[in-house]
C-alpha cells in the first residue's frame, strides 16, 4: 500500500511523515509537487511545513499548484487524503475541506502539546479510537485558528464532520484548553466524504516509540481502512 507524501517548497514535515508511515508498514513515496501525482497511489498525505513561506495566507499558494487538481480527482475517486498542519491549511485553501486556518488568537507561533477529544470515531482517521477519547498530540503553528461562518459550522456539527476538538486533559472543551482560538475548538474536520480530512495537530510526531508518545498512530492507520 503506497502513500504519496506531497512536497512543496517549504514543506518540512515530509520526511517525518514518511518515517511514521513506514513504521506502520506503509510504503511512503515523497512526491515533488511539480512532478505530478504518480499513478496507483493508495493514499495521499499533505504534510506540514511553511509552503511558500506562508505568504498571502498559510497554504494559499500551494493550493494553486496543479498537483492539487490531481489530488482532488483522486479524492473524488475514493483515494484517502490526510492534510496535517500546513497540509491542513492547503486542504482548506484548496476547498478539499471547509473553512480556513488563520492567525492564532495569540498572534504568535505556538509549539506545545495539546489534548484533543475524538468527536466522531466513525471515520477512517478516528476508527481506532472511541468517541470521547482524549489524546495528546503536538501542535506547532502560527496560523492554526479554525474559522468558518456560523451557519456552515452548524452544518458541520450536525453532519458529524468535526473529528477532533481541543480539550483539557479530562476531555472538557473549554476556552482555556483551546490553544489558538479555533471556532468551536475545531482541530480536525472532514471533507464532504470522510476519507478526506485535515487536522492542525501532528499525528506523525506522536507515532514512533522513540518520540515518547504514540497517540497519533491510529490517525495514520486510517490510510489502511
Ligand atoms: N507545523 C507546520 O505545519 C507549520 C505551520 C504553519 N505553516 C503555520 O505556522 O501556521
Amino acid at each position: 500500500m503506497t502513500i504519496a507524501v506531497i512536497q512543496f517548497g517549504g514543506s518540512n514535515c515530509d520526511r517525518d511523515s514518511v518515517q511514521a508511515l513506514e513504521s506502520l508498514g506503509f510504503d511512503a513515496d515523497l512526491v515533488w509537487h511539480e512532478d505530478g501525482l504518480p499513478a496507483d497511489v493508495d493514499g495521499i498525505m499533505l504534510p506540514g511545513g511553511f509552503s511558500y513561506g506562508d505568504y498571502l495566507r498559510a497554504g494559499a499558494m500551494a493550493a494553486r499548484s496543479p498537483i492539487m487538481e490531481e489530488v482532488r480527482d483522486a479524492a473524488d475517486d475514493g483515494t484517502p487524503v490526510l492534510g496535517v498542519c500546513n497540509g491542513a491549511q492547503i486542504g482548506c485553501e484548496s476547498s478539499l475541506t471547509p473553512g480556513v486556518f488563520t492567525t492564532n488568537e495569540s498572534a504568535r507561533f505556538q509549539c506545545e502539546h495539546v489534548h484533543l477529544r475524538v468527536e466522531n470515531a466513525d471515520t477512517p482517521w478516528t476508527r481506532h479510537y472511541e468517541e470521547g477519547d482524549v489524546v495528546e498530540l503536538p501542535i506547532a503553528h502560527g496560523e492554526g485558528r479554525y474559522e468558518i461562518t456560523d451557519e456552515r459550522l452548524d452544518d458541520l456539527e450536525a453532519d458529524d464532520r468535526i473529528i477532533f476538538k481541543y480539550c483539557d486533559a479530562e476531555g472538557n472543551v473549554t476556552p482555556e484548553a483551546n490553544p489558538n482560538g479555533s471556532k468551536h475548538a475545531v482541530a480536525g474536520v472532514t471533507g464532504e466524504a470522510d476519507h478526506v480530512a485535515v487536522m492542525m495537530p501532528h499525528p506523525e510526531r506522536a507515532s514512533l516509540d522513540d518520540l515518547g508518545r504514540t497517540d497519533g498512530k491510529p490517525v495514520l492507520q486510517g490510510f489502511a481502512d
